[in-house]
């Protein structure tokens, strides 16, 4: 299932983001691939160890994880460090399948659902989509600035060489508390449905107890502790 979820930095968010921005230094973003992803990666990641970059991470982190729908979509037990990555003219990173494990010690996760928040308006580059097989299907990907796209680990997926411009974006990865993208699905059409359910009917009506207690038990079964 791809998700996106719209504005997930409202306007100020994202202008002081891309303000510090400016500040931070830029590596070469192969050192943080997989052997087969490191020959066909190539761009430039933000160097978040610096007081200012840990500032900026804790500022993209708290916006993610304070998200209802991202909460609802991903199921999150924990989250990788997020990256942040700049693709110029020319550059792109071809087909690959993201590291299963991430990170090392206690903060290593299982990579189950990636995800990216935009941090470039589309109409300042061209190229620069993020191309995505899924289900047999292939999506390509370019949102506003703001917003950000939840994707299986699971999938091929590319992001193509920018021709004019250049791409900004923040990524990171997701290990789910349920461990299948069918099942964390089912569980976020559920929760859109109590949502939405809740506009007309109120909470202690029998139909909401009911799709509550289903809810819950469903939850029992497919959260993995
Ligand atoms: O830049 C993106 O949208 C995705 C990058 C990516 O696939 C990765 O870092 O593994
Ligand atoms: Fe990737």
């Amino acid at each position: 299932m791809l998700i996106t979820i719209p504005g997930l930095l409202d306007p100020d968010a994202l202008a002081g983001i891309r303000t510090s921005l400016e500040t931070v230094g830029w590596r070469d973003g192969r050192i943080t691939a997989g052997v087969q992803a490191a020959r066909v990666k190539s761009n430039r990641q933000a160097d978040l160890s610096t007081r200012t970059g840990a500032e900026l991470h804790r500022r993209l982190y708290d916006a993610i994880t304070g998200n209802a729908i991202f909460e609802a979509a991903a199921q999150p037990r924990k989250l990788s460090k997020l990256m942040v990555s700049r693709t110029g003219e020319g550059e792109g990173y071809g087909t690959h399948v993201d590291n299963v494990l991430m990170g090392s010690g206690d903060t290593r996760i299982r990579t189950d659902i990636s995800f990216t928040l935009f941090l470039s308006d589309p109409q300042d580059y061209d190229g620069g989509e993020l191309t995505i097989d899924w289900a047999g299907m292939v999506h390509s990907m370019k949102l506003d600035a703001g917003s950000l796209l939840l994707y299986p680990s699971t999938s091929l997926h590319r992001v193509e060489t920018v021709t004019r411009g250049e791409r900004m974006v923040c990524v990171g990865w997701v290990e789910s508390l349920v461990r299948t993208a069918e099942q964390r699905e089912i569980l976020f059409d559920l929760a859109n449905l109590r949502a939405n359910l809740s506009k007309s009917l109120p909470i202690e009506a029998p139909e909401q107890l009911a799709l509550a207690k289903i809810t819950a038990n469903i939850r029992r079964l497919w959260t993995n502790s």
